[in-house]
């Protein structure tokens, strides 16, 4: 269904070094405000079975064995000390660098990649802080195709039926060939940087869309349990999962 994540072909450009010797870095972006939620408070900091989401989010990549050597947190602007309160209040001790968000996911990104402006060599994943159930195998693949591919996402086929619109009404399209994308997006850092350099278009709804210009963009499978918390009935959801599946 997807193309072999792990295509060890000698000649790829960007098998420079072994996978396991290659820098990794994540930023994490929970700069939104949550607007479809409708809670009192960006959704990122809602509390999920005894934790706030980004808690979550923040252990997935802070696992030893994934081997992400720095973790860099993106928040809303006025948000920076409602963490700090909620890290001291839940305990929260996962080692990361809080940077301020901007006033779009594409701006959130960009400050988050800033950050590592030192970092020359390496894969950086980015990843929404509003999805706190991704296997960690569907963390680690992401990792080892960007590093085999450049840039590699994770995604799933449809379940559902899908319909374009036109000015008759509506169409059935081929869902064998769509499919949804998730995140963790990760991809060559300076692949990366250089996408960001470029101005930001509306089209823009994630990393991948930012990138494709420059370079292929290789697809990864995702997990139907990594969904991201957008609306009130996600957390109910979220939830049931988490306490289903407490090793992911
Ligand atoms: N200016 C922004 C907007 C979004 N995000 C982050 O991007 C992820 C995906 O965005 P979305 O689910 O749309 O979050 P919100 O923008 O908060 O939600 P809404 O669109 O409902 O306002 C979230 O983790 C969100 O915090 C961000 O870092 N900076
Ligand atoms: C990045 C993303 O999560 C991939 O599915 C998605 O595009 C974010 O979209 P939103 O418009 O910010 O909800």
């Amino acid at each position: 269904m997807f193309a072999d994540p792990y295509d060890f072909s000698p000649s790829h450009p960007y098998r420079v070094s072994s996978s396991t010797t290659c820098p990794r870095f994540a930023i994490i972006v929970a700069g939104g405000t949550g607007t479809r939620m409708g809670a009192d408070r960006p959704k990122q900091f809602l509390e999920l079975a005894g934790e706030p989401v980004l808690a979550h989010t923040l252990r997935r990549f802070a696992e030893p064995g994934l081997n992400v050597q720095e973790l860099v947190l993106v928040l809303p602007f006025d948000q920076l000390t409602t963490w700090q309160r909620l890290c001291e209040q839940y305990g929260i001790v996962v080692p990361h660098t809080v940077v301020e968000g901007g006033a779009t996911r594409w701006a959130s990104v960009r400050n988050g990649l800033a950050h590592l402006a030192a970092q020359t060599n390496g894969v950086v994943a980015v990843h929404d802080g509003v999805r706190p159930l991704t296997p960690q195998a569907v963390i680690e693949a992401t990792y080892q195709a960007a590093y085999n591919h450049g840039a590699a996402v994770a995604a799933v086929v449809p379940k559902d039926s899908v319909r374009g619109l036109n000015q008759q009404g509506s169409y059935a399209l081929n869902r064998n060939r769509l499919r949804l994308v998730q995140t963790p997006q990760c991809f060559d850092i300076s692949l990366l940087r250089r996408a960001y350099q470029l101005p930001e278009l509306t089209t823009f709804t994630d990393d991948a869309s930012v990138v494709e210009d420059l370079h292929p963009i290789h697809l990864v499978e995702g997990d139907y349990r990594n969904l991201k918390i957008t609306t009130p009935e996600d957390m109910l959801l979220a939830e049931t999962l988490l306490l289903r599946y407490s090793n992911l």
